[in-house]
């Protein structure tokens, strides 16, 4: 068994806690209140600022050229292409600004960034994956069971069930792969803990966008 099918297996149970999350399911359903969409579109342009830059370092890190220039399209990816979609979003949900960067989001990206400077190489493409693989499931899993065509979410849910957004994550697993076949055991074991940390930070950005949850909230 390949690395990546492997470590699919070790978060099996909270991807199928992701599709079941009412965010999920509303957004499925176009019934998410605006509230919670703009709170996550908001931190989410947060974080695809840093997400971008974590591809970067791992650009500036990882051995061959060819993989270089696959992180440089997917930091490229993240700023230009999923960042203009959330403009749009912006634009018709009327967002003036992002606002603060919120607990789920600055847990998510300073582990992300320190993850990609001063982890093994390998294990950081594994921090990142699930940011691409899991994104691909959920779209996938939202476009093949929508049950209204006028749905005010249908740009998120068509970019991330999209063959354009499949190419890319489809290539971060093949890297993913390649690195893991030349790595030891234990090292493989730490790409997989660290794709389990994403995974469960997914889930939690998700969470956050749902129940609104800000540093005040702790106070
Ligand atoms: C939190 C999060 N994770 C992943 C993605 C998809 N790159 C995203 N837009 N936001």
């Amino acid at each position: 068994m390949n690395w990546s099918t492997n470590a699919w297996e070790h978060i099996k149970p909270i991807y199928n806690s992701i599709v079941k999350m009412p965010f999920i399911t509303e957004l499925r359903e176009g019934t998410l209140p605006v509230e919670k969409f703009q709170f996550y579109m908001a931190q989410d342009s947060h974080y695809l600022e840093h997400f971008g830059r974590s591809l970067a370092i791992i650009a500036s890190r990882i051995q061959e050229v060819t993989d270089m220039l696959a992180f440089i399209k997917f930091a490229e990816g993240a700023i230009v292409v999923e960042n203009a979609l959330h403009e749009s979003y912006f634009k018709e949900f009327n967002l003036t600004g992002k606002g603060n960067m919120q607990p789920a989001c600055h847990h998510y990206v300073h582990s992300l960034k320190s993850t990609a400077t001063l982890a093994s190489v390998e294990v950081a493409v594994a921090a990142v994956l699930p940011c691409f693989w899991i994104y691909r499931e959920v779209g996938t899993f939202i476009y093949e069971n929508q049950n209204t065509a006028a749905n005010p979410y249908k740009k998120w849910i068509d970019t991330y069930a999209g063959d354009d957004f499949d190419v890319l994550v489809k290539q971060a697993i093949e890297i993913a792969d390649r690195l893991a076949s030349k790595c030891t055991t234990a090292q493989q074991q730490a790409m997989t803990d660290a794709f389990c940390t994403s995974s469960h930070l997914e889930f939690q950005f998700w969470d956050a966008a749902y129940t609104l949850r800000t540093w005040e909230d702790s106070l």
